[in-house]
């Protein structure tokens, strides 16, 4: 058996169709969605990542703009920065790319973002709305992008056994409180795996549903999958690779060659999850826009 591969990259390509279209929608209203990304210093992947937001946004039609900030920039003057964009009317969503240089507190800086321009979903009134259920914030980028991809691609998650290895704040946690809603995509039965975890391969084995969100280069193997699972990877390591120009090459937390044998649905690095980050941040932008709309018709 081989797995059926799950194409993030194509699903991303008609989520950025669908955006581009309330974008014409919005500008009949005069409102170009604008997203604003804040990159301070100069780390290579982060630019790398930054470049690729700003190129979709463009696409999509809205108006992305970029603010490089050197990584000499003091924790008040980026709060200061942050500020101006919370006042200003043509910024619907603001980005700070993480992570930040270490002299920066990230939760200090996320707790100035104003809520209802927080298209990260990263603030806490909007982790909060999400545990609650209620629909009006903003749900984090990437586990978002991965309810997409499951739904999509006709995944059923109802009374499914889905296992999380990962429990960060903007990957693992949303992920369960997602996959747990009522809602499509969701009433699975969530486990939440990490690194004290007892028997790890024990709890990934039942998983109907497998989302490997370690950070850790090919973790997940095969023989820790159980036959016929669906196999979600979001990890972004780089691992070395002769054969690069770059001498490294990207690759998950699962080893894919050998989860593929097993798994009846597996993403594959890059190409998954990654475009999908990219493409629900755009469309929480468009939400961002469409929100102001709404609140100026009261
Ligand atoms: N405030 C903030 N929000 C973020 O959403 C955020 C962040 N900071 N810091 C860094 C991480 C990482 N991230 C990715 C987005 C797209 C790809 C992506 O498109 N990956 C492509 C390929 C990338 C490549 O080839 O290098 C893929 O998987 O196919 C990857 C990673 C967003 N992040």
């Amino acid at each position: 058996m081989r797995a059926e591969l799950i194409d993030g990259k194509a699903i991303a390509e008609t989520i950025r169709h669908e955006v581009a279209a309330d974008v014409t929608r919005l500008a009949a209203h005069g409102i170009i969605p604008g997203l604003t990304v804040v990159l301070v210093g100069d780390d290579a992947a982060s630019a790398t990542y930054v470049g690729a937001k700003e190129k979709a946004s463009k696409a999509a039609g809205m108006q992305g703009e970029t603010l490089r900030l050197p990584a000499s920039t003091t924790q008040a003057e980026l709060l200061t920065v942050v500020e101006r964009l919370n006042v200003d009317p043509s910024v619907h969503g603001i980005l700070v790319q993480m992570p930040l240089p270490s002299h920066i507190d990230p939760d200090t800086v996320i707790r100035h973002i104003l809520p209802e321009k927080d298209v990260d979903g990263f603030h806490p009134v909007n982790v909060g709305k999400l545990l609650i259920g209620h629909t009006d914030g903003f749900v984090s980028c990437t586990p978002a992008g991965v309810i997409e991809l499951l739904v999509r691609s006709g995944v059923d998650t109802r009374g499914a056994e889905a296992v999380i290895v990962g429990r960060s704040n903007i990957v693992g946690k949303p992920m369960a409180a997602l996959l747990v809603q009522g809602r499509a995509g969701g009433d699975a039965t969530v486990t939440i795996c990490h690194s004290r975890t007892k028997d790890l391969a024990f709890h990934t084995r039942r998983a109907d549903i497998l989302i490997a969100a370690i950070g850790r280069a090919e973790m997940i193997t095969g023989d820790m999958i159980k036959p016929g699972a669906v196999v979600i990877d979001v990890g972004m390591n780089t691992k070395p690779d002769a054969t690069k120009a770059k001498g490294t090459r990207l690759c998950g937390d699962v080893h894919f060659e050998s989860a593929v044998h097993v798994a009846s649905k597996i993403t594959p690095v890059p190409g998954g999850v990654g475009p999908m980050t990219i493409a629900m941040l755009l469309r929480n932008t468009v939400r961002a826009a469409e929100r102001t709309l709404a609140v100026a018709a009261r």
